[in-house]
Parts: structure tokens; C-alpha cells; sequence
């Protein structure tokens, strides 16, 4: 087996409290989402402000290879879809959840074999309820994880499909997404345990209505645990994109660890977002959180309280969170989140075998983490090709000496570029008292 040996990169210490505004690149989740609907649409599109990172950045290069124009505007965040006649080709996933979940259906729909692979480690990451659930409306597809293969026909039925969706809602987003072009829609019903991240559900049935789509789900009076697609033309719309709140999760934790004050503006005052929910999170552990207009300002307290929460719903946050709790002075309990164990790693196993490695005290339980204080001590922190899991490591590193984050660049998997904006941020205000802009 091939050896890689990955970077590592001093986590910069903050020797004063971190004092900063900053400015956040687009949601991943929203431009994903966007990307999609602008190549079934049926006109040309626009994005503004789309995040450009590995994530999306593949996204672009599978609808440009099944068929869709993507042109940059006057910059990188702004661009042009124009939807084309869906043909058949190779697309690379990488490690992204979106982009492996939410292109099968659309693969479905073009003329011609479609082959899906990517990351070694996403091999690994649960597919086969979403690739069932295309065979079941009409899809030929081979194999249930990647790499696999869809042999696209030109059209897909639809119709009625009942799914187990506890491991991701990006099952169900994923089939919602295109169904409009399906010759019948889709009725996506729901049998198991409770489907976490609901909130990015919500974001695709937003989404899906401002491209007029028809959609009913539970909340707009349709069956528990259902929703419905009806066929139709999907509209092309001029998507404006919020910035991505959960990588602005970390940069507010650098305030709630120092002691500082750190600034998000363009904050949307609602949002389906689930990095929203990072305001009750901090307040609730004893930080300042202030929405003045549009912008967030979280400023941190001598020293934080343990939390007690479900985050069933917002698991996207639980890297974060569990940093914060391990340099919290009481108790901490996470739960709701036994998904986690499918995201880009066991985020679980990595989150309490790296923190315990500092000398901290996590346990796994069956559904999320007991995090118990400790004094933590430096250390080489693995991120496992895990974005989050780098900037949990880096939260850790503004506080305790010489931590070292072994392959920082997975962070552009959402925001590249993110060391270098983390270390500007540590490091400019020191010494000179006023809040700096990045
Ligand atoms: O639909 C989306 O954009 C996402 C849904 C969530 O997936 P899960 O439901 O698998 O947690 C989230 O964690 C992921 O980062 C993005
Ligand atoms: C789970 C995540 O990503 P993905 O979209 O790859 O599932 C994440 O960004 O936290």
C-alpha cells in the first residue's frame, strides 16, 4: 500500500484574546443545492456568491461533464449555469455527501452510463438506501456504494418510495432535488428512526419552491414522515447565497475560547441553515451572542460552561462544539448525532480518540459524546481528511500549547484557505486593540 505522509501545521496560539471581523465565503449546502436545480432548470441561472472549494468545485466539473455550461462571471463566485441536454460521463465525488447523494438522480435522467467514484475513504460512506431508491422508480444502476454506475435512460418514472433515511437527509434531499423531472415526481416517504439534520431538508424544500416547484411536506399538511415532488418545470432563478454559517461556527468559537470578540457579517436574520443554531449554543454556555443588523457578534466569557444538547439536528456543529466542551469547566453531553459515524469520518471515534490523546476525557456513547473537563497538553491532532475535524483541532490550538494539526488542507474541502485566514486572525489584533477585517 502506497504511503502519503500529510502535512502538519502549528496551530497558531492566541497569546491575547482574538479580536476580529470575519468575512465567511458561501454555504456549501445552499450552493450544492443551487448548482443543481440551475442545470434541470429551464433557462440559465445565476449564483451569486457561491463558495468555490473542493466540495462545489466538484459539483461544477460532474454537471459541466453530464452537459451543463458553468461560466464564472466577472469573479470566481459568480456564475452563469446554463442547463444543457444530460449526456453520460465520469464523475468524481471526492468526499462530498452532496455531490454523491444529489447527482444519481440527475444521472438517472441523462443519455448514457454515468460512472460515480471517489474518495478512497468515501467508499465507505452510506449510499445503497438512495441508489435502492432510484432502482425503485425506474433506475439501472450498478452497485450500492462507489464507485457504482447508472445507466442513464433520458427519463426517469418516479412515483412512491419508502426509505429509511436515520443515516443522512441527504437521501432525502437528494431525490427531492430532481424530481420535478420526473415523469410522475416523487413521493418520498420515511420508515425508521428519526432523520437527522432536518433543517437541510428544509433548505431543499425552500429552494425547491423559489424555483416554483410544488412541494408538500408534513409541515405544509402532508403525511408524517413524507414529502412530494410534483412533476413540473423547474424555474431558473438568480440565487443569492448566505455565507456558509457552519464554517463560521469555528471562527466564533476563536471569541468564545479567548476570551475575544469576533464579528460575521452578511449573518441572515432567517436562514435554514443549521449554523444559526451556534447563537443558542454559545449563549448557552455562557458567551455573549448579538445580532446587530446583519451582523454576529459573539464575544467570549472568562470561562466556559459544560452544555447539555441534542444535536440531532445540527450535527454539522458537533466538531466545533465538542472543542468547545473540552475546554469548558463542566460536563458536557452531545446527542443525536449516531449519524456521525457516516460523515467524512467516524466523527465520534475521531473526535474522542483525538481529544482524549491531549488528555482529555471523552466518551462515546451509543448516540454522541459525554465530554468531562481536564487540563489539556499540546499534541500532533489527526483530522482524518475531515475539514471539521482540522478546525475542531485549530479551536483546541488557540488555547493550549504547541498543537499541531496534521493535514490542515482537508479544510478546503468547504473553505480553502482557511490556515491562512485562522492565523491572520490570531495574529493581527494582538498587541494593537483594534478589530481588524479579514
Ligand atoms: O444536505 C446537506 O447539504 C447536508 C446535510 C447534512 O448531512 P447528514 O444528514 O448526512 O448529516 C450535513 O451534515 C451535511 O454537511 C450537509
Ligand atoms: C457532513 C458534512 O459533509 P457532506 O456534505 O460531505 O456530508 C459536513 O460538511 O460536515
Amino acid at each position: 500500500m502506497e504511503t502519503v505522509s500529510l502535512s502538519l501545521w502549528k496551530a497558531p496560539r492566541a497569546e491575547e484574546p482574538v479580536v476580529a471581523t470575519v468575512v465567511l465565503p458561501g454555504s456549501k449546502s445552499i450552493t450544492n443545492r443551487a448548482l443543481i436545480l440551475a442545470a434541470l432548470a429551464q433557462g440559465p441561472s445565476t449564483l451569486r456568491g457561491a463558495l468555490r472549494s473542493r466540495d462545489t468545485d466538484l459539483m461544477i466539473d460532474a454537471l459541466r461533464t453530464l452537459g451543463t455550461t458553468v461560466e464564472e462571471q466577472d469573479d470566481t463566485t459568480t456564475l452563469e449555469v446554463t442547463p444543457g441536454p444530460l449526456r453520460g460521463g465520469s464523475v468524481e465525488c471526492g468526499l462530498a455527501g452532496t455531490v454523491m447523494r444529489f447527482l444519481p438522480p440527475v444521472a438517472a435522467l441523462a443519455s448514457g452510463t454515468v460512472r460515480f467514484d471517489g474518495d478512497e475513504q468515501a467508499r465507505t460512506r452510506p449510499l445503497g438506501t438512495i441508489l435502492d431508491a432510484l432502482r425503485s422508480l425506474g433506475a439501472d444502476i450498478d452497485g450500492n456504494a462507489l464507485p457504482f454506475t447508472v445507466e442513464g435512460r433520458g427519463s426517469l418514472r418516479g412515483g412512491h418510495v419508502t426509505i429509511d433515511a436515520s443515516g443522512s437527509s441527504q437521501f432525502v434531499s437528494g431525490l427531492l432535488l430532481s424530481a420535478a423531472a420526473f415523469d410522475e415526481g416523487v413521493t418520498v416517504h420515511h420508515d425508521g428512526k428519526s432523520v437527522p439534520s432536518m433543517p437541510h431538508i428544509e433548505m431543499t424544500v425552500e429552494m425547491l419552491r423559489a424555483a416554483g416547484v410544488a412541494v408538500s411536506t408534513p409541515a405544509s399538511g402532508g403525511d408524517a414522515d413524507t414529502w412530494r415532488v410534483s412533476p413540473g418545470v423547474i424555474r431558473a432563478v438568480d440565487w443569492a447565497i448566505e455565507p456558509d454559517l457552519s464554517n463560521a461556527t469555528a471562527f466564533l468559537a476563536a471569541a468564545a475560547v479567548t476570551s475575544g470578540e469576533v464579528t460575521v457579517p452578511r449573518w441572515p436574520g432567517r436562514t435554514t441553515q443549521p449554523g444559526d443554531a451556534i447563537r443558542e449554543i454559545l449563549l448557552a454556555m455562557g458567551a455573549q451572542v448579538r445580532l446587530d443588523g446583519d451582523e454576529l457578534t459573539v464575544t467570549g466569557p472568562g470561562t466556559l460552561t459544560g452544555i447539555d444538547i441534542d444535536l440531532h439536528d445540527v450535527g454539522e456543529l458537533t466538531p466545533t462544539v465538542a472543542a468547545l466542551a473540552a475546554l469548558a469547566e463542566g460536563p458536557s453531553h452531545l446527542r443525536g448525532i449516531a449519524h456521525l459515524r457516516g460523515h467524512e469520518t467516524d466523527r465520534l471515534a475521531a473526535l474522542s480518540t483525538e481529544i482524549n490523546a491531549l488528555g482529555g476525557n471523552v466518551t462515546e456513547t451509543e448516540d454522541g459524546l459525554t465530554i468531562a473537563p481536564t487540563t489539556l497538553h499540546g499534541g500532533t491532532w489527526h483530522s482524518y481528511a475531515d475539514h471539521r475535524m482540522a478546525t475542531a483541532g485549530a479551536i483546541i490550538g488557540l488555547v493550549v500549547d504547541d498543537m499541531t494539526i496534521e493535514d490542515v488542507g482537508t479544510t478546503a474541502k468547504t473553505l480553502p484557505g482557511f490556515e491562512n485566514l485562522w492565523a491572520a486572525m490570531v495574529t493581527a489584533a494582538a498587541g494593537t486593540g483594534r478589530k481588524a477585517s479579514f
